[in-house]
């Protein structure tokens, strides 16, 4: 793959910073070393001691005193070391990517730790997307991800999805404007990238079938596109076995692969981690050296200790937990929309993630129903227009989450909610 057809200008003109090196090196020397070198501060002057979290099973993740001179100071801009090598060794036994034994110049699999996805979409977005780039993807879709890409001046192209996610027949008409051909010319404007969220879609819960990824992979070949699996409901799939990734079928080294705690482990700690080619995670991490130098020290060693003590087994089974809770709170919301909702509205049932996207019959927008309505009818959701590449374009959609409610509020919200159609019909 060349990789460099695929950076803006910004991102190719990103060097490593001597600083951070200087402090990578001294971090990688011998103790005898004498560092005169860095602006790291003294960490005796911290005020923090120690720390213990209880953890729910009653365990204990401890950080005594040096540990915690450690979680104070600066780090490693990609992760630190032992989490970044927890990570991939997860990814390895998760989704077997073929570039995990290619050369660094064939693509080889590399991780960095992010502050959230959402930090790495952000960094992933600016490294590939020039202004009036043609860009791919499946709306409606998460609205950070659109806040993320339109301020860059792209022209965003979607391509129809259904329930199962993207069609790729629909992909493949979009792309007919362009000959295959042709993509290496200069003049070329066939789009580079193509982003799409596979499993439990925000905020459609849609699916992709590994049929359809497959599909997928092979136009992103044929068009030499790279593709941007954004998945933090990954894990929120509840059927198993999951899904093949997107990752796990990368012979070429053409997914950028974005994963999330948020939604295992906690969404404040702020843990998300961009796994793909190495050329692109480099860049990424040059970005994140001139940004936020790296992900807080503190939250990378609690996480790291909480995952080296229950290993890739016991983080599975915490996964599990969590999996039969969503899936519970899955089947109260549709069954209390089948309760409320039948004649007023269509949805499918997601098979991953914790949303249900609702089209209310008999109502063109539900911009003004919602924000101004149901206010009065005390009943949030999201309108569906947020999520539209054009938010002005009137949507018939709502978004509800099953995260949070309780089985019991989610029946009374939807009871409200068909009242509101009812009066707005
Ligand atoms: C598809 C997709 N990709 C990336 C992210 C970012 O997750 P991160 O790892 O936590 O950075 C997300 C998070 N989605 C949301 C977040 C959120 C935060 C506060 C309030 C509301 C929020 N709503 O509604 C959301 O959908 C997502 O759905």
């Amino acid at each position: 793959m060349n990789y460099s057809r695929f950076l803006t200008a910004v991102s190719a003109a990103r060097k490593p910073s001597p600083i951070r090196m200087l402090t990578e090196l001294q971090q990688r020397s011998p103790p005898s070393l004498i560092s005169l070198a860095g602006g790291a501060p003294n960490p005796n002057t911290f005020p923090f001691r120690s720390a213990a979290i209880t953890m729910n099973d009653g365990s204990t993740v401890s950080f005594d005193e040096p540990l915690m001179k450690r979680a104070l100071q600066y780090s490693a801009s990609n992760g630190i070391p032992e989490l970044v090598t927890w990570l991939k060794s997860l990814q390895q036994s998760l989704h077997n990517p073929p570039s995990a034994a290619y050369s660094p110049e064939r693509g080889q699999l590399d991780l960095c730790v992010t502050t959230g996805s959402q930090e790495g979409l952000s960094k992933v977005f600016e490294m590939l997307v020039n202004p009036g780039d043609n860009v791919l993807l499946d709306a409606p879709t998460y609205s950070g991800t659109l806040a993320a890409l339109q301020p860059l001046g792209c022209n965003l192209i979607n391509v129809p999805s259904d329930q199962h996610g993207m069609v790729p027949a629909a992909l493949k008409e979009v792309l007919s404007r362009w000959d295959p051909s042709e993509v290496h010319q200069p003049s070329s404007t066939a789009p580079r990238v193509l982003y799409t969220i596979p499993n439990g879609g925000n905020p459609t819960g849609a699916s992709m079938t590994t049929q359809r990824k497959q599909e997928v992979y092979e136009l992103a070949r044929l068009y030499d596109m790279l593709i941007i699996e954004d998945d933090p409901y990954y894990f929120l799939q509840f059927d198993k076995p999951w899904t093949p990734t997107f990752l796990s079928m990368d012979v070429d080294g053409r997914i950028i692969r974005t994963d999330s705690f948020s939604k295992i482990l906690s969404s404040g700690l702020r843990i998300g981690f961009v796994t793909g080619p190495k050329p692109l995670v480099d860049r990424v991490v040059l970005h994140i050296q001139a940004s936020t130098m790296h992900t807080s020290t503190f939250t990378q060693l609690m996480v790291f200790q909480l995952l080296q003590s229950w290993g890739q087994k016991g983080f599975l089974t915490h996964i599990d937990g969590v999996i039969e809770f969503y899936s519970k709170q899955r089947v109260a919301m549709l069954s209390s929309a089948d309760k409320w909702l039948k004649e007023l509205a269509e949805w499918h049932a997601p098979a991953a993630g914790m949303f249900l996207w609702i089209k209310l019959k008999g109502i063109a927008d539900t911009q003004q129903l919602i924000m101004e309505k149901a206010l009065e009818k005390e009943v949030l959701l999201v309108p569906g227009g947020v999520f539209m590449i054009n938010s002005s374009k009137p949507c018939p959609y709502v978004r509800a989450a099953f995260s949070i409610s309780t089985p019991q509020q989610i029946d009374e919200a939807f009871r409200r909610l068909s009242l509101l159609i009812r009066e707005a019909q």
